[in-house]
């Protein structure tokens, strides 16, 4: 069993809605990056969701697409990334993480490189944004045998035919984007997302993580109910902004934020 659905099961076990914080690695710098997936895990997240920075990030809002702007400026690679989840892997054995980012740098590398890296590495997880289900047998096929599950998206306007192929291509667990449009939104309507999680569940017993739009501990909550999972990025994301001329506040403004959560989370 991976390290996802394992996480998933100790979670059900304790009738208990996973958090996962999305981080971008190396922003604002690569310093910064493990110190504050443990400061994370310590503030309550269940699984840790880390973006690759990429030039042309298509799905993402002004506010994760300057925070891989400032990564890149660092010149993080998808090798850096992967050397920051094994010295992450070093004190924590246990917390799975999902690596989220665009198809193009998991193509140089190659995928059979890839996913022996990633296994190396201690990666479990792998959501490509702009790779849709029908055109990934070839990289399901290198990453499947190393126990790395794909996440795929599912959208307000998927059919339930293609919730289905979808649900059907994934492990771990699926992503249920709560809004239509890019992340960073601020939308999220709340009945439309219990009613869209009660359609995904027919077509799978995968966890539902939501996520896109979940900025406050209230919306936290109010997807806690509906979702298996709450996932939460540009709130985050912002913060470390405001502060990256002060990266040693960031991780207690970070877990500070997550805490929040966590508790408002637990209440359900
Ligand atoms: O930023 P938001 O609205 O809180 O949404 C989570 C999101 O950031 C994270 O899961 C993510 C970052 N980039 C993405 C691209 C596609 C899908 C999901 C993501």
């Amino acid at each position: 069993m991976s390290r996802i659905s394992q996480r998933f099961k100790q979670l059900e076990e304790k009738s208990r809605v996973a958090l996962i914080p999305f981080v971008t690695a190396g922003d604002p710098g690569p310093e910064v990056t493990v110190p504050l997936m443990h400061a994370m895990v310590e503030a309550g997240a269940d699984i840790i969701e880390l973006g690759v920075p990429f030039s042309d990030p298509m799905a993402d809002g002004p506010v994760i697409q300057r925070a891989s702007e400032r990564a890149l400026e660092h010149g993080v690679s998808l090798h850096d990334v992967l050397a920051m989840v094994s010295q992450f892997r070093e004190s924590d054995a246990d917390t799975p993480v999902v690596l989220m980012g665009y198809l193009n740098p998991v193509e140089v590398m190659g995928y059979e490189t890839f996913a022996l890296a990633a296994q190396n590495a201690g990666v479990d997880g792998l959501l490509t944004v702009d790779l849709p289900p029908e055109e990934a047998d070839d990289l399901l096929a290198a990453i499947k045998p190393k126990d790395i599950d794909p996440i795929f998206l599912l959208a307000p306007t998927s059919s339930d035919e293609r919730m289905q192929r979808i649900c059907d291509a994934a492990s771990g667990f699926v992503y249920y984007v709560s809004v239509k449009g890019i992340t960073g939104s601020s939308h999220m309507a709340i009945g439309e997302v219990a009613a869209k999680t009660a359609q995904i569940r027919k077509h799978t017993a995968l966890p539902v993580g939501v996520g896109f739009g979940i900025n406050s501990a209230e919306k936290a909550q109010a997807v806690a109910q509906v979702g298996d999972a709450v996932i939460v990025g540009s709130v985050l994301v912002k913060r470390m902004e405001e502060l990256s001329d002060r990266p040693d506040e960031i991780a207690p403004a970070i877990a500070q934020i997550l805490t929040a959560m966590r508790q408002a989370i637990d209440l359900v």
